[in-house]
């Protein structure tokens, strides 16, 4: 009953009675962390419900979903659901993916009035009467799935140009197979008596077909680049807007970048403290740094082309970019223009001495074109902190989930996959540092930052050595972590294996592995992606997004890949430079598709 409280939802989740019966007619949406539901960002919708092998039984009851307005995904499969489904599934307009396999549903195939659904698979039913000529209507379909029932009667010609799966066999269709569909295996069609024409048996009495294949299938290279540029712009477009919107909240001085020292509490505490323009406060500050009698200056690391001193630093316009593990991030614009950004450390306890080694040894650290370099650094008693390349497409996790002040936006499959590839890049090029012994320690896809054009940058390499002598725990994302890095502590090449492993889940399945807001639980994402793909059907922990224009194959390549890296046992984890020839392999082997796809289809 999704009336149910949230704590009942949980438990339901958690262990749903064998033999349940499903009783939505008045279901209010409920929003928790629990895996089976997705939300609206404003949680007021239920946009994902999965029910998968929990055990129902009986009709689906009449009325039913009707609150569910805004539902993408409904899994239901591999339960013991029957009778007719209602008739108001048809009028769920949102719906992408409708997943009803392995039930013993009967009842006529629903006219579905959903334009954007991707996924229809309701086989392994009862299902009867004809294959509707209405699914031509389902324009976005890219798989069909309706095996395994008792329909009758011929195939329609059904001219649907995404459609990339298709599978009808067993059941007791007949007739010819329509050239729209000959193009499909010939598993497709099997186990239908009176079912011929290509790719099964000719037709009695009839020669071989020569019709061409339908031109509309073939997946244009011209359309792949629309889509690229179309991406590109759009991320453009948001960057600018961002941008703009961020100029515009440019109070914030860098006043917060030197930590007050005890003589300014005192200040602060008589009630005098810098009042006045954030200008004045920034050289106030700036003048107090300076006369500090440490006379501490900024550290440029060689090859930097920064002319900037500490002097102007501080004199420019930051503002806060958010507030990680190691400290607080600003994005500082100097007067000239400059924009870079400051991290600024917090409970570091390392010595001087300590901290200039640790910066040396990451200043030796070759440059990558997939690794942020650090520029700058600066050390004093009360104060730390690192300065980095300003890159302005923001992060993958942005793109990915959004933020508060832009939208997520539509990754494509091109665009994942290249992103994954150069923090791969990145990241095998840390490992390669240091003897073979550098470990980053932090990959999550905050810190794979993008590069106007897309190019993908891992940063904050090297922070976790200082996290070893912080005085307080390390608040690492957990959804991230290794076992053995939770369990022991042991941070390694192969830690860093898991998390680029829960990274690729995270670009498959399009789920963050965090803490929701105002919600316990942690997504864990390799536990999920197990739970669903440990039955037969894998298809539906994709991003929607992704399925839309992808083939399932590649995506599940993909999938195995980022499962391997994210054994729980670090020894069956693959190197990183494995894991960058599999992401290859399947990346070659997509370009060579689209090639073919723009030769000519043979008769
Ligand atoms: N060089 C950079 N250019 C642009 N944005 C950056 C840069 N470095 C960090 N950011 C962004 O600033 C924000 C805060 O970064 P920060 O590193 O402090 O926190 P985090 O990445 O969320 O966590 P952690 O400290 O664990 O890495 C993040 O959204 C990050 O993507």
């Amino acid at each position: 009953d999704l009336n149910a409280d949230r704590q009942a939802l949980l438990a339901f989740a958690a262990a749903v009675p064998h033999g349940s019966k499903l009783n939505w007619s008045s279901a209010t949406p409920i929003c928790t962390s629990w895996e089976g539901i997705r939300c609206s960002p404003d949680r007021s919708r239920v946009i994902e419900l999965r029910l998968p092998g929990v055990g129902l039984i009986g009709p689906i009851p009449p009325n039913t979903l009707g609150k569910l307005d805004a539902l993408q995904v409904l899994s239901l499969r591999s339960n013991a659901l029957a009778s007719d489904l209602p008739t108001n599934v048809s009028s769920i307009k949102s719906l992408h993916a409708l997943f009803l396999q392995h039930n013993n549903i009967s009842g006529y195939i629903p006219n579905l009035l959903a334009p954007y659904l991707t996924f229809f698979d309701i086989s392994y039913n009862s299902f009867k009467g004809e294959i509707p000529l209405e699914i031509q209507n389902l324009t976005q379909l890219t798989a069909l799935y309706l095996q395994n029932n008792s329909l009758h009667g011929p195939i329609p010609d059904l001219k649907l140009p995404k459609l990339k799966h298709i599978n009808l066999s067993f059941n007791n269709l007949i007739g010819h197979i329509p050239i729209s569909l000959k193009r499909f295996p010939k598993e497709s069609f099997l186990g239908n008596a009176f079912l011929c024409g290509a790719p099964l048996e000719q037709c009695p009495g009839t020669g071989p077909s020569s019709s061409p294949l339908p031109t509309t299938t073939i997946r244009s290279e011209h359309k792949k680049k629309f889509w690229r540029k179309l991406s590109l712009k759009v991320i453009i477009a948001i960057s600018a807007g961002g941008l703009a919107l961020l100029l515009l909240l440019i109070v914030v001085i860098l006043t917060c970048i030197l930590r007050r020292n005890p003589r300014d509490d005192s200040v602060s505490s008589k009630g005098n403290y810098v009042t006045g323009s954030s200008s004045e406060k920034l050289k106030e500050e700036n003048s107090r740094a300076v006369q500090q009698p440490e006379k501490n200056t900024l550290v440029f690391f060689e090859g930097c082309s920064y002319s900037f001193d500490l002097d102007d630093l501080l004199r420019a316009s930051a503002e806060i970019l958010g507030k990680g593990s190691y400290g607080t991030t600003y994005k500082a614009i100097l007067e000239d223009g400059t924009t870079v950004v400051v991290k600024r450390l917090k409970e570091i306890v390392m010595g001087k001495r300590d901290f200039e080694q640790l910066m040396e040894t990451m200043g030796r650290t070759g440059p990558h074109l997939n690794v942020v370099p650090l520029r700058a650094y600066y050390y004093s008693k009360d104060e730390k902190f690192l300065v980095y390349d300003y890159l302005p497409t923001g992060s993958l996790a942005t793109l990915l989930h959004g933020s508060r002040e832009t939208a997520k936006h539509p990754l494509n499959w091109d665009a994942r996959v290249n992103i994954s590839l150069a923090a791969a890049h990145g990241i095998a090029h840390i490992h390669e540092e240091g003897d073979g012994k550098f470990v980053h320690g932090n990959i999550k896809s905050s810190n794979i930052l993008l590069s106007q054009e897309l190019e993908a940058c891992v940063t904050d390499f090297g922070l976790i050595n200082m996290a070893s002598t912080a005085t307080s725990p390390l608040q690492l994302v957990v959804g991230y972590r290794a076992p053995e890095t939770i369990e022991a502590n042991k941070f390694s090449q192969k830690s860093d294996v898991y998390s680029f492993g829960v990274l690729l889940l995270e670009m498959l399945t399009g789920r963050a592995p965090i803490q929701m807001p105002g919600c316990d639980e942690i997504v864990d994402l390799p536990r999920w992606v197990q739970s669903v793909v440990s039955e037969e059907w894998t298809a539906e922990v994709f991003d929607f997004e992704l399925m839309r224009h992808q083939s399932i194959e590649e995506l599940l390549h993909v999938l195995q890949i980022a499962m391997a890296c994210v054994s729980r046992v670090p020894e069956l984890r693959p190197k990183m430079e494995e894991v960058i020839s599999m992401i290859e392999q399947v990346w070659q082997s997509n370009s060579e598709k689209s090639k073919d796809s723009l030769a000519p289809m043979p008769c």
